[in-house]
Order: structure tokens, then sequence, then C-alpha cells
């Protein structure tokens, strides 16, 4: 419970303002309605400093954004939490960059609403320069941490321990800068292997807290029994086999960043303890009564559909939205284009001096089976791969013989059919069939008759002797129809939308295997589709 607090509130609907005021009376705050920013500078300008300003971000005149920045830097109102109709996450980074310490989504219940104010009130005020990402000291004046790489932190392929360009992975790092100076917790999703733990430390390095620690905890490899006192730790005899103290991570990240991985794994109850650390900001260890308060930013992370989770009750949805005030979603390698081969080339280099291998490259052909695969185990499995190779081989070049499986299997051949429309619907059902039974279908196109177009083209992998595809004559011209035959030929940008929407539906929306089919890069799809959007 805390003490109650000058609150000044910014909304410009009447029905909101008396659910705030109904909501947060009952804890005794002393609450300032205006229903405008002019109001509001007036208001302020009268009656001194509020401890915590709510602001509907939709204002009728205008300028949500620019009053919150102006009254959070200017110390007349030093703890914000911004209200917004407008769910979309660059409106929450915008709102957090300009000083807000949470943003609530409209509309908002009343539970929902008291704990953010809770919450916010209990938090230590930010200083200017921290609020501003100047760098500096971490709160308890913590010994530098050494950086994790010896490169540059930023440059134009990399980011913070990410290799990479693509354009998913740009929109990455710039949720990532944006978010990096506050304090919001973040929650990061994505498949295995894609990088979360290198996410998670990437918001901590460019963070105002990069002089503190950095904890990462994973939820998934500590035994349930053990995980409270892992987190928030025990005082000693709490449990048998507690022989000493024990600080817990959070303690132990207190000035810095505490990364929760596999949070999915967390236990409800548990859930509930940590659901409260975040409102209050005080940790209580096992067995022990007292509430000991901590500065930690929280980063969480899971591989799991976080929405499937509260559906399915295995995660508190209070929790869930409390922790999701920024996310970040990473995407899966198969759809970062280029930097399937940025990353591998790096670390062919790395691993090479390591192992002080004398490898160059990658020839053309192993660097078509790298960016057409689908790996399924992200960038760990790549990394795997690669090192696999380096080991276990010499030469100058990386040759597809020398890659482990399932990369050195062709799979099948695919004839170029599916890239003409008259024969897609052929060469389909027998595409996503193969597809069905080998998922690592997106290896390419290999052997003589690769590519080449020819009807009964062979396919591998269909039993022994590879089966064989019946293909329709190509329409005939006879000569005497020449306007006939002219008024069937279709712009190539018609044919080839045609082609990929078939493609793509064939592929029962598997975007990566119908791009692999058409051979061309995921990339030129999203960016096709796009185009075609409408506004
Ligand atoms: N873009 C990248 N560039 C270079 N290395 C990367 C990149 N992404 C991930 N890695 C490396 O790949 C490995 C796996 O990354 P990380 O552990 O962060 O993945 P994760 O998503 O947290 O996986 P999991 O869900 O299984 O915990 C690590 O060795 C990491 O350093």
């Amino acid at each position: 419970m805390t003490s109650p607090a000058r609150i000044l509130i910014v909304e410009p609907a009447p029905s909101l303002s008396l659910a705030y005021v109904t909501a947060l009376k009952r804890d005794g705050h002393d609450l300032t309605i205006v229903d405008t920013a002019a109001a509001a500078r007036r208001g302020l300008a009268s009656g001194g400093p509020i401890d915590l300003l709510l602001i509907n971000l939709q204002l009728s005149d205008g300028g949500g954004i620019d009053l919150l920045r102006e009254l959070t830097m200017n110390g007349m109102a030093p703890r914000a939490i911004a209200l917004t109709a407008q769910g979309s996450v660059q409106a929450a980074v915008e709102a957090m960059r300009a000083g807000a310490a949470d943003v609530l989504l409209l509309p908002v219940g009343t539970d929902r609403l008291r704990g953010a104010v809770t919450a916010v009130l209990a938090q230590p005020v930010a200083s200017r320069e921290a609020a501003a990402g100047a760098p500096g000291k971490g709160a308890k004046g913590r010994a530098a941490k050494a950086p994790a790489m010896a490169e540059p932190a930023i440059t134009e392929y990399s980011f913070y321990g990410f290799i990479g360009a693509s354009p998913p992975m740009k929109a990455a790092y710039r949720l990532i800068e944006a978010a990096a100076p506050s304090k919001a917790t973040v929650f990061i999703t994505g498949e295995s292997g894609t990088g979360k733990e290198v996410c998670a430390e990437a918001i901590h390095r460019r963070s105002p807290r990069s002089d503190g620690p950095f904890i990462a905890i994973n939820c998934a490899a500590i035994p349930k029994d053990l995980m409270e006192s892992e987190i928030f730790g025990h005082v000693k005899g709490a449990f048998t086999g507690a022989s000493t103290d024990h600080a817990g991570a959070t303690l132990q990240a207190d000035g810095g960043t505490l990364f929760l991985d596999e949070i999915g794994e967390m236990d409800l109850s548990l859930q509930a303890k940590l659901l409260r650390f975040l409102q209050t900001g005080m940790v209580k260890k096992v067995g022990s009564e007292k509430l000991e308060p901590v500065d930690v930013r929280i980063v969480c992370a899971t591989n799991r559909d976080p929405y499937a989770e509260v559906q399915a009750g295995r995660f508190r949805e209070d929790l869930f939205y409390r922790l999701q005030v920024i996310s970040i979603e990473l995407p899966p390698l198969r759809e970062r284009g280029d930097d399937i081969l940025l990353i591998a080339r790096y670390f062919l280099e790395k691993y090479g001096k390591e192992e002080r291998k004398a490898f160059k490259g990658f020839s053309i052909e192993a660097e078509r089976i790298l960016q057409t695969y689908a790996w399924p185990g992200n960038v760990r499995q790549l990394l795997n791969v690669v090192r696999n190779v380096v080991v276990l081989n010499d030469g100058d070049e990386i040759k597809p013989f020398m890659l482990p499986p399932p990369l050195n299997k062709p799979t099948m051949i695919v004839p170029p059919i599916l890239q003409d429309p008259r024969w897609a619907a052929v060469a389909g059902p027998l595409a996503s069939q193969i597809g069905q039974s080998f998922p690592s279908l997106a290896a390419p196109p290999t052997g003589p008759m690769a590519g080449l177009g020819i009807p009964g083209v062979p396919i591998a992998g269909l039993g022994a002797g590879g089966g064989s595809l019946p293909v329709p004559s190509p329409p005939q011209s006879t000569g005497d129809v020449w306007q006939e035959d002219e008024r069937r030929i279709r712009p190539l940008w018609q044919v080839e939308e045609e082609a990929i929407d078939e493609a793509i539906r064939l592929c029962h929306g598997n975007i990566t295997r119908a791009a692999a089919l058409l051979e061309i890069n995921p990339c030129t799809i999203y960016r096709r589709r796009q185009k075609k959007r409408p506004g």
C-alpha cells in the first residue's frame, strides 16, 4: 500500500476520468482532473509539482507526447503513466521515451490501473541524466562490467552481439535502441536459438544501467522447488540444505538488469510473487518476512506463444500485461535473407582461426544450401553447422558434401514449374506432398537437370530411381492466330504475382517454403505483398 499522492489526470473523456477517480479515490490519492494540455499547464503553473501524471495521449488540443515529455523532464511530474487506445508497440515506445514509466492500453480495468499507479509511485524517481540515456555509473557504483565483445558495439552489419543487417533485424535493433534508456519491462519472443539472450544483453549494454550487473536466469533449467530461492534468495535455515543466506538473482541484479529466460516455465504461485515484486519493487527472501527494496530492470523471454499460454491458463494474464510493456519479436533465421550468409561467414572466420584451419569461404552451391534451408534451430543451429564443418574438414572452400546432415542430402529436385501458373496446378500438390514428408524441403535444386524446366524432370526422394512428374506441353502457336496469341501474353509482373500467390496457397501459407520452391528470397515475397497492400 502506497501513501496518498498528488495525481494529475489529463483525460478528455468525462466517462474515463470518472472511472479513474472511482478507482483511485479508494487509495486516498489527491486527484486533479483536466481535459486538455493547456489546462494541465495552467493547473501546474498555479498549483506546483505533482507526484504522478496520468495522461491520455490522445488529447483534443494535441501534443499528449509533448506535454508528457515537458512535464517529466522539467520535474513538474517526476513519474508518469500514459494511457492510449492505440495498441501499437510504436506508441508504447514513444511514450516510454517521453518519460512514461508505464503505458496502459485503453480500456483499462480498475485493478490494472490501481496496480500500475501503486507500482510507479513505489519506483525511485529517475535522475534526469538516466532518463535521457546518459551513460553513467550504476546505481550502486559497481565496477564496470567488461564488454562482452572486443568488437565495436555497432557496425554496418552488427549490433551489440547480433550479426545481421536484414530489414526485420534492423527493426529489432531500432526497438532495442528505443527501449534501452527506460526502465520499462521488455518481453522478448522468438523461436529457440533466434538470439533472445543476445537481445536481453543488448538492451542492458545500451541502457544507463550498463555499468551494473546483467544477471540471466533460465527458468527451464532450475528445478521448480528451487526457483523461488534462485530468483528471490533465501535466509539460512529456510529449508533443508539452506545452510547460509543466499542473495538470489533479483538482489544480485540490483542496479542492473535481470533476464528471466523461459518465463513460461515458472509455476503459477511463483508468477504471483513475481507480479507482487514488479508492483512493489520489494523482494522477500524465502524464510524471511523482511521486504528489501531493489532497483532492477526486468527483461524476460519465451519461445512459446504467450497469448496461447495465457489462454491455456498456464500464464497469468495480469503478469503478462505487466511484463510486456515493450515487446520485441525476433524473426526466425529463415526470414532474415542474406543475414544467413553474413553470420555463416563471420563464424567461419572465427572458428577457422580458433581451429587453425585455412577456409576462406563457402562455395556458391554450399551458400545456396545454407540460404534455402529452413533452420528450425535458427542461429544456434547455424553456428553448430559451421563449427562442425570447420572441425571435421580441411581445405580452402566449404563444399556441399562437407555439410552435416540434413544439409548434405539432396532432398528433391525442384523444376521451376511453380514459376509458370499454367503448370502450377500439376506441380503444386506433388510439391506440397514432398514438403510434408521432407520438412527440410528448403534444400535447393541440385543435379544436372535442375532449373532446366524439362518435362518429366526427375524428383529425388520419391523411392528408388526417383519419381517423374508428367508435365503438359505449353500452349502451341499455330501461326494464323497472332492476335489470339498476343492476347494471351500477360505482363510479367502479373505472371509473377500469380505465381507467388499460387505458390503461397499451395504451401498452405508457408512463405519460406513457397520462396524456396520459387527459388527466390522470402524477403522478395514480403516486399511485394507489402506493395500490394492498400494504402
Ligand atoms: N544474430 C546473431 N548473430 C550472432 N550470433 C547470434 C545471433 N543470434 C544468436 N546468436 C548466437 O546464437 C546462440 C543462441 O542465441 P540465444 O541463446 O540468445 O538464443 P535464444 O533465442 O535465447 O535461445 P533459447 O530460446 O533456446 O534460449 C548464442 O550462441 C548466440 O550468441
